[in-house]
């Protein structure tokens, strides 16, 4: 059955949430989601901008954490280490890849239909202005964020709806974007199993995110005594703390990383 990755249950209105103390990185292990907590949103994939400021954040927050921090994206895990370097471990692909921080990997098989996918995509973006596909090793978005008219998103929905049906992919939605992917992970199972093996285990998990997509990461570490932090406008959710918005969270972690 393909079902949209926004359906995490026991989610709570968090209009009444406050920022995090800036303690809470004390014992804790660390998980940071990517595009919309630690890089603004965009109007493409490859357009997001890291800067020094950001790869010295990260190099901070694994050393005064003991190596207890990944970054858990619905990019490719390759993606992600072009992008903030290596030494730290990522779960890309929406928890479908996982990268420890010594190297080792897990990746499940390319799922069948992909190339179908994205051949079918593409020919429908070419006949769509403003659409644009990206491809990734174990799916393929399809971004609407440039197209105008109101029937953008809707035509986006539908054909890959279609696709979901045809391919058996899962079909997800994010921020101006459906995603075809191998279906059998997210973000909350990534999570689970950083924190079942060293050097994540026996602390208490936190994971900061913004998307729909993020709440079955919130889920996991409310359910093993931990928090989420919900980056953005408030939403139903299932995280404990909120932060306005990417500035406020890259101020907060580097406040927090020397609380630590
Ligand atoms: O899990 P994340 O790290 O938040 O990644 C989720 C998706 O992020 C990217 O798409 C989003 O950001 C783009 C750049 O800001 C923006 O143009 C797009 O509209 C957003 O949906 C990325 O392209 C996807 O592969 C990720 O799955």
């Amino acid at each position: 059955m393909n079902h949209a990755a926004s359906d995490a249950p026991n989610q709570a209105a968090s209009a009444g949430l406050q920022p995090p103390p800036d303690g809470l990185l004390r014992g804790a292990s660390l998980f940071l989601d990517f595009d919309g907590t630690l890089v603004e949103i965009a109007s493409r994939p490859d357009g997001v901008a890291v800067d020094q400021r950001l790869r010295a954040l990260i190099l901070r927050l694994g050393e005064r954490l003991d190596g207890r921090m990944a970054v858990v994206s619905g990019r490719p895990a390759d993606t992600i280490a072009e992008y903030l370097g290596t030494g730290f471990a990522i779960s890309g692909s929406h928890g479908l890849e996982m990268r420890w921080a010594d190297g080792r990997r897990d990746a499940p098989d390319r799922p069948d239909g992909l190339v179908e996918a994205v051949a079918r995509l593409r020919r429908f973006a070419d006949e769509h202005a403003g659409m644009l596909v990206e491809e990734k090793p174990y799916g393929v978005g399809l971004h609407f964020r440039e197209a105008e008219g109101d029937r953008a998103e809707a035509a986006a929905r539908e054909i890959s709806e279609r696709l979901a049906g045809e391919t058996g992919m899962q079909l997800q939605a994010g921020k101006k974007v459906f995603e075809l992917r191998a279906a059998g992970a997210d973000k909350g199972e990534a999570i689970a199993a950083f924190m079942a093996s060293a050097p994540f285990a026996g602390h208490t998990p936190l994971f900061l995110g913004d998307d729909k997509t993020d709440e079955h990461g919130f889920a996991v570490v409310r359910d093993q005594g931990g928090a989420g932090v919900l980056v953005g406008e408030p939403r139903e959710t299932a995280a404990r703390y909120r932060l306005d918005g990417v500035n406020e969270t890259l101020a907060w972690l580097e406040i927090a990383a020397e609380a630590v």
